[in-house]
C-alpha cells in the first residue's frame, strides 16, 4: 500500500467503530480472511436471527387479514388473505426446520429465504392491487403494500454483517425497486420515483452501519473472551471450540490436521528463583517465538499453566515435525540465567494416527509430550511410520 493511501486507510479506519483496532478493521469490510471461530459464532447469531425473525412474522403475517376484510374489496381481499396464509406458512416452515448451523455459507442461505418470502408477497400482493382502482381508505391501506421493500432494507440491521454482505443483500433489492420504477411497475403515486428511491438507498446506508457497528462489537467481544491476555494465545476454551471446528472440517475434507503439546521444561524454577514476573515474560516470549516462526493459519491455544497446545491445519506429522524443528532451533527464549528455553513436546495427526475423534487426538498428543519428558526433557515425540515405533527427535542444545 502506497503512504498516500495507507494515511487515507487510516483516516477511514479511525471514523469505523471504535471497538475494534487497526488490524482488524478489513475484518468489517468483507468475510474473507475472518478466522473460523468467528465464523462459526457469527453464522449462529445469523441462524438464530432468521429463526426469530421468521417466527415473528409468521405470526404477524396472517393478522392484517382481518383490516383487508374490513377495507378491501371482498374479492382482493380473500385473494391477499390466501397469499399471507402461504407467506405465513412459509416463515413458520423457516423458523421450524432451519436449524443451528455454523456455517456461514448456510446462514446466508436462511437470510436469502427470509428476505425471498416477502419479496415473492410483495411481487403477488402488487399483481393482485394492480387489477384494482382503491379510493379513499382503501387505497390508503393498498399503498401500506408498497413500504415492504423499505422493512425489507431496514431489517438487514439486525444481522452482523460485513460491508459487502449487507451491500450483497441491499443491492439486488434496490436494483429491483430500480426497474420496478423504469417500467412503471407501481401502485403507489410517489411523489416523485427518485425520491423513493434516495430513501431506500438511505436506509439501506443506515442499515448497513449498523450491521457493521453489531460486527465491530461481536469481533470486539470474541477476541476479548477468546485470547488468554497474557500471552494473546487462544484461551483453553476457545482451543477446544477451534480445535473442534478444525477437526471436523479436516475429517469431513480428509485433510490432515496435526496438534502438538508443548510444556516448558523446569519452568518451576524460573518463577522460584527469579519470581513470576520473570515466568510471565519466559510466557510471553515463547508465544511470541511461535507465532512468528509458524504458519498464519496455525493456531496457538495456552492450554493451561506453562503448557500451550498447536493447530496446524492441513500439516502431515512430517510437516509438523520439520516445522516444529526449525522452531527449537530457532530458540523459544532465554531462561533468566541465560540459557535457552527448552519445551517437551508431543506431536498426533489424525489420519496417520488413525484417530477418528479431536478428544483421542489430543490425547495421544498429551500422551506423547509426557514420553518426551520421560525420555529426558527438550525433545519432540512423534510417530514415525506403525512399524518404526516412536521417533524421538534430539535434544536442542543451541541458545535462542
Ligand atoms: N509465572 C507464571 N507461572 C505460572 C503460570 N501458570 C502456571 N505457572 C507455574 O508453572 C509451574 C509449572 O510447574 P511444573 O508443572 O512442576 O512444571 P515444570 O517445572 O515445568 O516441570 P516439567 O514440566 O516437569 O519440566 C508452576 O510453578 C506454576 O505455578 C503463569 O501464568 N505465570
Amino acid at each position: 500500500m502506497s503512504g498516500l493511501s495507507r494515511q487515507l486507510w487510516l483516516k477511514l479506519v479511525g471514523l469505523l467503530p471504535g471497538e475494534v483496532n487497526h488490524s482488524e478493521a478489513r475484518w468489517l469490510l468483507s468475510p474473507h480472511g475472518h478466522m473460523p471461530l468467528m465464523n462459526g459464532r457469527r453464522a449462529r447469531i445469523i441462524v438464530n436471527r432468521v429463526r426469530l425473525v421468521a417466527c415473528l412474522f409468521a405470526i404477524l403475517t396472517p393478522l392484517w387479514i382481518v383490516v383487508d376484510l374490513l377495507v378491501l374489496p371482498l374479492a382482493l381481499s380473500w385473494q391477499l388473505a390466501v397469499a399471507r396464509i402461504v407467506a405465513s406458512l412459509a416463515f413458520f416452515g423457516l423458523h421450524r426446520h432451519y436449524r443451528a448451523y455454523s456455517s456461514l455459507l448456510q446462514a446466508w442461505g436462511g437470510m436469502v429465504c427470509l428476505f425471498a418470502i416477502p419479496s415473492v408477497f410483495y411481487v403477488v400482493s402488487h399483481l393482485l392491487l394492480l387489477n384494482h382502482h382503491l379510493e379513499g381508505i382503501s387505497a390508503a391501506i393498498g399503498t401500506g403494500y408498497a413500504f415492504l421493500p423499505f422493512v425489507l432494507l431496514a431489517g438487514l440491521a439486525i444481522f452482523p454483517l460485513t460491508l459487502t454482505e449487507s451491500l450483497g443483500f441491499a443491492l439486488p433489492a434496490l436494483a429491483a425497486h430500480m426497474l420496478g420504477g423504469m417500467l412503471e411497475w407501481t401502485t403507489v403515486d410517489w411523489p416523485s420515483f427518485w425520491g423513493s428511491f434516495w430513501l431506500q438507498v438511505l436506509i439501506a446506508g443506515v442499515a448497513a452501519l449498523a450491521c457493521i457497528s453489531q460486527l465491530a462489537f461481536m469481533i470486539a467481544l470474541v477476541q476479548q473472551a477468546v485470547r488468554d491476555p497474557l500471552t494473546g494465545a487462544f484461551s483453553r476454551r476457545s482451543g477446544e471450540e477451534v480445535l473442534e471446528l478444525q477437526a471436523t472440517l479436516a475429517m469431513r475434507c480428509q485433510s490432515p490436521l496435526c496438534v502438538a503439546f508443548i510444556d516448558i521444561d523446569h519452568f518451576k524454577t524460573i518463577n522460584d528463583h527469579y519470581g513470576h514476573h520473570a515466568g510471565d515474560l519466559a510466557l510471553q516470549v515463547l508465544a511470541e517465538r511461535v507465532v512468528d516462526q509458524l504458519r498464519k493459519g496455525d493456531v496457538l491455544v495456552r492450554w493451561g499453566g506453562e503448557e500451550f497446545l498447536l493447530l496446524l491445519p492441513n500439516t502431515t506429522a512430517s510437516q509438523a515435525v520439520h516445522a516444529l524443528g526449525r522452531l527449537r532451533q530457532a530458540g523459544l527464549g532465554l531462561r533468566p540465567d541465560g540459557q535457552p528455553l527448552t519445551a517437551s513436546i508431543g506431536v498426533a495427526e489424525w489420519q496417520e494416527d488413525s484417530v477418528n475423534d479431536w478428544r483421542q487426538l489430543l490425547e495421544l498428543a498429551d500422551s506423547r509430550m509426557y514420553q518426551a519428558k520421560q525420555s529426558g526433557r527438550n525433545r519432540l515425540v512423534g510417530r514415525d511410520l506403525e512399524q518404526h515405533g516412536w521417533l524421538l527427535s534430539p535434544a536442542v542444545s543451541a541458545a535462542a
